[in-house]
C-alpha cells in the first residue's frame, strides 16, 4: 500500500471533523462572519512566513537537483502567490502590509510552526515532508469539498477568491507533487521509521484542525 493511502487512513476522522467545522462550513456557504475572516487572515500571514521557510529548508535538505528546484518554486509560489492572496484581502479590509506583518501570533499559531520548524531543523527529509504535508493536503481537499458541496461559493464576492486559489489545479498539482515525493522517499523503509512519520503527519492534521478553530472566535489574553 503506498504510503499516503496510510496516512489518509490514520486521519479520516480529524479530516472529516475539520470539514465539519462552523469556520469552514462558514467560508463554503458565504456566511462567515467577516471579523473571524480577518483574524484568520492575519494569523495565517505570519504563519505563512514561518511555513515558507519549511520549504527553504526541504531545499536544504533535498539531495537530488530537480527535488531542490521543485522545494524553490514552493517557497517562491507561497511568498509571492499565496501571501499575494493574504495581501490582497488585507488591503479590501483596509490594512497594511506591515500591520499584517506585525500581527502576534496566537500560542497556538506558534506551537504549530515551531513543531514543524523544529522537525525540519532536526529531523530527516521525509520528516520535514510529512510534517507539512497536512497543510497543503488538507487545504486541497477542504476547498476541493467546498466547490462540490457549495458550487456558487466561487462566486462569493468575498469568499469566492479563497476557494478559487486553493482548489486550483496549480496548487493541487504542488499538493500531488509532494505527496508522490513521500511515497517514492518511503519505498522499502522500515516500520519504525514509517511509524515516526505517522505521527507527524497525525500532530499536524490535528494543529490544523485547531488553527481553525483558534481563528473561528479568537482568543481573549489579559495582556
Ligand atoms: C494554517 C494553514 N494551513 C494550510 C495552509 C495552506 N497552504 C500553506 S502553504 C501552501 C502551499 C504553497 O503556498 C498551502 C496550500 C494555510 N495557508 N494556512
Amino acid at each position: 500500500m503506498k504510503f499516503s493511502l496510510r496516512l489518509h487512513e490514520k486521519v479520516k476522522e480529524i479530516w472529516e471533523k475539520t470539514h465539519q467545522h462552523p469556520f469552514v462550513i462558514g467560508l463554503g456557504k458565504g456566511d462567515l462572519p467577516v471579523e473571524s475572516f480577518i483574524r484568520y487572515m492575519k494569523q495565517d500571514y505570519v504563519f505563512l512566513i514561518d511555513y515558507s521557510k519549511l520549504f527553504a529548508l526541504g531545499s536544504v535538505k533535498a539531495r537530488e537537483l530537480d527535488t531542490m528546484a521543485v522545494f524553490a518554486k514552493l517557497l517562491h509560489e507561497t511568498l509571492h502567490g499565496e501571501m499575494e492572496l493574504h495581501r490582497g484581502y488585507a488591503t479590501k479590509f483596509g490594512i497594511t502590509r506591515q500591520q499584517l506583518e506585525e500581527t502576534k501570533p496566537y500560542p497556538i499559531n506558534l506551537a504549530y510552526t515551531r513543531y514543524m520548524l523544529n522537525v525540519a531543523q532536526n529531523g530527516t527529509l521525509e520528516e520535514l515532508i510529512s510534517a507539512l504535508l497536512p497543510c497543503m493536503w488538507s487545504y486541497w481537499e477542504i476547498s476541493k469539498m467546498l466547490a462540490n458541496k457549495y458550487p456558487t461559493a466561487s462566486e462569493h464576492p468575498l469568499y469566492g477568491d479563497w476557494i478559487k486559489t486553493y482548489s486550483s489545479n496549480e496548487f493541487g498539482s504542488l499538493a500531488i507533487w509532494l505527496i508522490e515525493l513521500l511515497n517514492h522517499l518511503t519505498e522499502g523503509k522500515p516500520e519504525r521509521e514509517l511509524a515516526i512519520l505517522e505521527e507527524h503527519f497525525l500532530t499536524t492534521s490535528r494543529f490544523e484542525y485547531m488553527f481553525w478553530d483558534m481563528v473561528y472566535e479568537g482568543e481573549d489574553w489579559p495582556v
